[in-house]
Order: C-alpha cells, then sequence, then structure tokens
C-alpha cells in the first residue's frame, strides 16, 4: 500500500492529474511537476518557457524517443514559440567541457539571445550539462528540466546543482543555477532500462538512510513494485524524494552544511567513476558501493548498529546494485581521488556517515583512520 502523498494532490478536470512539489528559494522558487504523460499535454512545460525561443537539449538515445514528443509539445501550447534543438553524444564520458561547446555553438549559429529557455530532456548528464551551459551561454539564461531517468527525477533535475566532469575529479566545473521549473513526466520512464532504473533507486535508499526513516522502511515493503515498475510506486518514491530534497536544498542551497548530507556514498563513489575514466558503472552504482562502505565505517566507529548496514545491503542486493568496488581498485587509489572530493577542506578529506537511529547521519572530518583503512582493505580484494 502506497500511503497519501504528502504533496499537494491536484487534478485538473480537462488534463493529467499531477502532483506539485515546491522548491522555496525566495524569488527563485520554482514548481517539481510529477504526473503521468505531463509532456504529451504541453502546457505545463509552456507555462515554464520564458521568451520567444527554447533551445532542447537531449542525447542520442533518448531524440528518437522523446524529442518530437516534447517539441510538438511546445508548439501545440505556444503556437509562436521556435523551438529548436541539440542532440548530444550519450554517456556519462561525455560530460565534459568539449562536449558542453557543442551546446554553446548550436546556440550561436542559431543566434540565440539572452531571452532563450534551454530544455534539459533526459537524465541527470544532461541536465547537469544544459544547466551549466544555461548558467554560462551570455552570462545566464533561463532553463528548465525534463528529466527521463529515475536518477534524474528523484535527485538532479532539483537543487540547482549544474556542471561536467574533469578527467581529475568528477563533477569539478560548475555553478549553482536554478531551473525556472521541472517537469517529470513518469510515463518516460517507461523505456527506462532496468540497470539505469535501479541506480537512481540508490538515491532514494540515501534519502531513507540520511533524513527519512519513513521512506526507508518503505522501500524495505516496496523495493520489488519498484523493480516491477508499479506506476503508484514508482510515483510516490520520485514525489517523497523530491520532498526530501527540496526542502534540504530551501534550507542550504550551496550546501554551507546540510545539503553535504546528499554527498552520503559520494567521496568513495566519485572516486570509482574517476578511477573508471567515467561511464564503465552508473552514478547510482558507484554511490551504492559508496554508500555501502559509509555505513561500514560508521559500524567500525561504534556510530550505528550493525543492523543498519545488513539492512541497507539488503536493499541494494534487492536492487541488484554492485556492492563492492571494481576489480583492480586499490586503497591507494580511493586515497588518492578521494582527496579531490568538493567537500575537502585544508586538506583533510570529509565524509558523510550515518550516526544514531536509522535517519542520522554527520558531516565530518573528524571519523577514525583506522576505520577509514579498514573499510578500504575490507571492500578491495
Ligand atoms: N545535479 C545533481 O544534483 C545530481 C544528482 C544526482 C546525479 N547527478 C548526475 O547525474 C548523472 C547520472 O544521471 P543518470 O543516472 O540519469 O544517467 P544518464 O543521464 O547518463 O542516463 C542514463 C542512460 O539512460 C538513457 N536514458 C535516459 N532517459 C531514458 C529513457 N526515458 N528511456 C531510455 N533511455 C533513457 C540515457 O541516454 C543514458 O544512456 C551523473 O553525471 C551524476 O553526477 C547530478
Ligand atoms: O544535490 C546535492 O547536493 C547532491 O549532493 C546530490 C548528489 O546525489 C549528486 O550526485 C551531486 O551531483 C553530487 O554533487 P557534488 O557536489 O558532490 O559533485
Ligand atoms: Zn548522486
Amino acid at each position: 500500500m502506497v500511503p497519501s502523498a504528502v504533496a499537494e494532490r491536484l487534478a485538473d478536470t480537462q488534463q493529467a492529474a499531477f502532483t506539485t512539489v515546491p522548491v522555496d528559494l525566495g524569488d527563485r522558487s520554482y514548481p517539481i511537476h510529477i504526473g503521468s504523460n505531463l509532456l504529451q499535454e504541453g502546457r505545463k512545460l509552456a507555462d515554464m518557457i520564458t521568451g520567444s525561443t527554447a533551445l532542447i537539449v537531449t542525447n542520442t538515445t533518448i531524440a528518437p524517443l522523446y524529442l518530437e514528443r516534447c517539441t510538438e509539445a511546445l508548439k501545440s501550447a505556444k503556437p509562436n514559440l521556435r523551438v529548436e534543438s541539440v542532440v548530444l553524444p550519450d554517456g556519462e564520458k561525455h560530460k565534459s567541457l568539449e562536449v558542453l561547446q557543442q551546446i554553446y555553438t548550436r546556440a550561436l549559429e542559431l543566434r540565440l539571445d539572452r531571452k532563450t529557455s534551454f530544455v534539459a530532456l533526459g537524465g541527470g548528464v544532461i541536465g547537469d550539462m544544459t544547466g551549466y551551459a544555461a548558467a554560462s551561454y551570455q552570462r545566464g539564461v533561463n532553463f528548465v528540466q525534463v528529466p527521463t531517468t529515475v536518477m534524474a527525477t528523484v535527485d538532479s533535475s532539483v537543487g540547482g546543482k549544474t556542471g561536467v566532469n574533469h578527467p581529475l575529479g568528477k563533477n569539478m566545473i560548475g555553478a549553482f543555477y536554478q531551473p525556472q521549473g521541472v517537469l517529470v513526466d513518469t510515463s518516460t520512464l517507461d523505456t527506462l532500462p532496468d540497470r539505469e532504473l535501479a541506480s537512481g533507486l540508490s538515491e532514494v535508499i540515501k534519502y531513507g538512510l540520511i533524513h527519512d526513516t519513513a521512506l526507508f522502511e518503505w522501500l524495505e515493503g516496496n523495493m520489488q513494485a519498484l523493480l516491477d515498475r508499479d506506476e503508484e510506486a514508482l510515483t510516490y518514491a520520485i514525489q517523497q524524494s523530491c520532498l526530501n530534497k527540496a526542502r534540504i536544498v530551501a534550507l542550504d542551497e550551496r550546501e554551507a552544511g546540510l545539503r553535504a548530507t546528499l554527498n552520503l556514498g559520494h567521496t568513495f563513489g566519485h572516486a570509482i567513476e574517476t578511477w573508471q575514466g567515467y561511464g564503465a558503472w552508473l552514478h547510482g552504482e558507484a554511490v551504492a558501493v559508496g554508500t555501502m562502505m559509509a555505513a561500514h565505517m560508521s559500524v567500525l566507529q561504534n556510530w550505528i548498529e550493525p543492523s543498519i548496514l545488513d539492512r541497507t545491503k539488503k536493499l541494494l542486493l534487492q536492487a541488484k546494485l554492485p556492492i563492492s568496488p571494481p576489480p583492480g581498485m586499490t586503497p591507494r587509489d580511493f586515497m588518492e581521488l578521494m582527496a579531490v572530493d568538493k567537500k575537502a577542506q585544508d586538506g583533510g578529506i570529509r565524509l558523510i556517515l550515518l550516526k544514531g537511529p536509522l535517519g542520522g547521519c554527520v558531516i565530518t572530518g573528524d571519523f577514525s583512520k583506522e576505520a577509514l583503512q579498514e573499510t578500504l582493505a575490507e571492500f578491495c580484494h
């Protein structure tokens, strides 16, 4: 059974039912609309577009699936809108400054002005890149997120972290830049491969572990429904994740403190992604391993009951997510790569670790170095 959503439920008489989660950021506040077939309907998306031109940024996998639908939706809702597009190569290894250039080039070739809205149609890679392109093109144009992966609907489309990878570090070039709105059309998830679906669930488990006990317990009873793509379950997971993220972002937009808790497992996970040269594993897969390592370290320090680690492992395994680093990666690789992290301060790494009952965590540089070494030795084999 899915409990009733906390978010306000709205139902238009003629349009698809949807829920809206607000992101409260003063004059940069925006809505996250969540519902099935919202893209087809057009109006919700068109309402978020400012100016007379939209540039849809997508990739070679998503374009054949949803570019026409997105373009037609915008044109039918706003007949005078000029709609253009740019199609990037697919994959994490293309989340780079080199490929970002393709967005600027297309926008300049089309003579797009400062009133243009960029539309990110895709997963987290497209969302992060489009957001950064929007933040920097002519010093800033508006943008809208249309996430099409679980990862993007539950996490990356919300909160305004935008950017690209550097060969030496994940997401190292970027900006905080909020969208005008987020449109989650849950029907786009129908075409998402199982592996990508599971990857996104890794971040849903994260919200449960760091702040939301009820969500974690709900996942324990509903993981199979999510893997089976039960519409109600997926929508609930997306809504609850967006509520969690919107609350945290509203309190700490630029990661002065609280927001860093969203980085549970990411210092380890980003090290894995960088070590692989990006793309061999999906982001959520690397985060799954990182979450296990952070939970293991927390147990070693007696900060959490071992049962929390066991329950986390069970959920990750049920989702068929990895729980060990890729073969060949050594403790030394981890230590070198983890030093390149945006949470590092004065040369020391800081980690998000679990502490107290389920749902509790801390951001700290004050952890046992032996516990870290023991964890790396245990996981790298
Ligand atoms: N900005 C943030 O707050 C934030 C949060 C989490 C993750 N991220 C970033 O997001 C990225 C990962 O995002 P992701 O997991 O969505 O990966 P992704 O964007 O690479 O998408 C995964 C794959 O699914 C394909 N795809 C997307 N939508 C599809 C659909 N509906 N049907 C079929 N195929 C589809 C993509 O083309 C791609 O091949 C990473 O770069 C990560 O760092 C950012
Ligand atoms: O929104 C945030 O804040 C997060 O940390 C969400 C993470 O899931 C996401 O992977 C983010 O891109 C990581 O940010 P980074 O600052 O560690 O690069
Ligand atoms: Zn993440």
